[in-house]
């Protein structure tokens, strides 16, 4: 059996008397893709933010590769090769697409970054590579930064909402890319748009109220009668 990349066991975070994330165990095997999703306030941000340490646990463990991530700093945990690409693109208009990536690459935690053209095809941004990212569409910066993520060559990927204003089209390509990272590098979306997680077909956790509600297929998930009735009955 493969060891999984990351674990969480019994991991939970308490707002004062808000328990945002509540006793949630995930194992996420090297190389996959999967998502959680959930209605607002599941607390997959909270999940998300302890995953990269920009918010400690309350209690429970993490364990990456099996060490603990727990009380490391951001950079510590960047260095072990997690990545995170949040919701507002961060990128330097000012700058191309290939110089956005090379600049991603310099500042890389873990030493040597990858090829750009590679990562401009893994992001199919190569037909743009010399434009302005002033220019791009809304679709190809969040691309673009998916790129710069993986400039550093990290083993975990960690996305948060990945298809945030997204055209249908722009959604769509998105999961395809996300799809052409299986088996290269480890992926953790969390997400709303169901659209794009049928789209992704991955191992989906369902969270609410904290917890996990469901997990399993795309396909299980859809068809569980208690995830349609919180959640993808409302859809
Ligand atoms: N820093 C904080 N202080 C107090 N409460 C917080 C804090 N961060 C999150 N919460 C609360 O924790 C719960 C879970 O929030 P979280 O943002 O993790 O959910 P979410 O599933 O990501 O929601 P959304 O999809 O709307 O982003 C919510 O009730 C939220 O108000």
């Amino acid at each position: 059996m493969r060891q999984p990349i990351l674990s969480t066991s019994r991991l939970t975070r308490q707002f004062g008397g808000l328990t945002a994330v509540d006793n949630v165990s995930i194992d996420v095997d090297p190389g996959t893709v999967q998502c959680i999703i959930g209605p607002n306030g599941a607390g997959k941000s909270t999940l998300l933010n302890m995953l990269c340490g920009t918010l400690q646990p309350s209690s429970g463990q993490i364990l990456y590769d099996g060490k603990s991530l727990l009380g490391r700093r951001l950079h510590e945990i960047a260095r072990l090769g997690i990545a995170r690409k949040f919701q507002v693109p961060t990128v330097f208009n000012s700058l191309t697409v290939e110089e956005n990536l090379i600049l991603a690459g310099t500042i890389n935690p873990q030493g040597s970054s990858r090829d750009v053209d590679e990562a401009l095809a893994m992001i199919e941004l190569r037909e743009v590579a010399q434009l302005k990212a002033e220019f791009l569409a809304h679709g190809q910066r969040q691309w673009l930064e998916i790129g710069m993520a993986l400039m550093t060559k990290p083993r975990l990927l960690l996305l948060d909402e990945p298809t945030a204003g997204m055209t249908s089209d722009e959604t769509a390509k998105t999961a395809s890319l996300i799809r052409g990272l299986l088996g290269q590098v480890t992926v953790l979306a969390i997400e709303h748009d169901i659209h794009f997680i049928r789209a992704l077909n991955c191992y989906t956790i369902v969270m609410h109220q904290g917890r996990i509600l469901a997990s399993g297929s795309f396909d299980a998930i859809e068809h569980n009668e208690t995830v349609r009735d919180v959640y993808l009955g409302r859809q």
